[in-house]
């Protein structure tokens, strides 16, 4: 079977995107596809896949298939490049519309320079940290910020946030010293999120600036995360290292995303978003 594609990335966060408004495929078929499309020996190679599907409710929508073919609820770096592909091909009408996830709607607004996509911002929404809603298990204590989490023969503290997917941010000294190989993995799968959970270490360099370093839910070490970015500022504000209304700028893996959670509560990311190719996949399994 074959599936046209275009392979886009935000900050090195790299999806094989499909147009769900030109090709079919089978529901029972997405999470096979997104293994198949992301092993990078015998497919082409991914994080995983994004569908940019007709939407009821919103202009446009997306569905985020992680690399082990599990389905995320949000993805903040796919909102951007969904954003870039329905602008350029004219899938919406103007640089202000709204793209339909699984954990909502959202606005995203285009910038242009010189006539191309130079960066895409999103509302990103209000982040919930009610431990029931991230969800996480524990304590009755409604918030998790900097809470006590045994991890091996370790205990960290962590600030749960999910911004429609969860995640488990902790803060380091030095991010180089992150141990994002060590206890990613099994920070990811700990029976305390029991949806799994994306693993973020951080380290505040000032109020307005974080290093930053992500083991994502289904993926694993990725280059950069958008929702993983927004819920390390917030984080951070309620850890009273940055504050309410004033950019932050995170430096991810592969480059830096500006995050401000404003005064009136929503969570906003600007940053950029890439063509890499577009082609012919052939999907031998269809
Ligand atoms: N890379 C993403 C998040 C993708 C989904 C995540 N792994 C999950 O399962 O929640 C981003 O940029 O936000």
């Amino acid at each position: 079977m074959k599936i046209n594609f275009t392979k886009m990335h935000g900050l090195g966060n790299n999806y094989i995107y499909i147009n769900m408004f030109q090709e079919t495929l089978k529901e029972e078929d997405l999470p096979s596809i997104a293994v198949d499309v992301s092993n990078i020996n015998t497919g082409i190679g991914s994080d995983g896949l994004i569908l940019i599907t007709p939407s009821d409710k919103a202009e446009v929508g997306m569905r985020i298939f992680n690399k082990d073919g599990s389905e995320g609820r949000n993805c903040g770096n796919g909102l951007r490049c969904v954003a870039k592909y329905a602008y350029e091909h004219h899938l919406v009408h103007s640089d202000h519309f709204t793209i339909e996830t699984k954990a909502g709607i959202v606005d995203a607004y285009i910038t242009l320079e010189n006539g191309d996509v130079s960066a895409i911002t999103v509302d990103m929404g209000i982040p919930e940290l009610n431990r029931r809603n991230i969800p996480m298990i524990g304590t009755n204590r409604e918030k998790v910020v900097s809470e006590p989490f045994d991890i091996g023969a370790e205990t960290l503290e962590v600030t749960a946030v999910s911004m429609g997917n969860p995640h488990a941010v902790f803060f380091v000294d030095d991010i180089e010293k992150s141990p994002l190989y060590e206890l990613g993995p099994s920070i990811s799968t700990d029976h305390r999120f029991p949806e799994g959970v994306n693993c973020e270490f951080i380290e505040v360099v000032n109020p307005r600036e974080i290093n930053f370093r992500v083991w994502e839910r289904g993926s694993g070490v990725t280059q950069a995360c958008g929702t993983g970015a927004c819920a390390s500022v917030v984080a951070s504000i309620l850890n009273g290292y940055s504050r309410k209304n004033e950019e932050v700028c995170v430096h991810l893996g592969g480059g830096d995303l500006w995050i401000k959670w404003a005064a009136d509560g929503h969570v906003w990311m600007r940053g950029p978003a890439e063509t890499v190719a577009k082609g012919e996949y052939y999907w031998l399994n269809g």
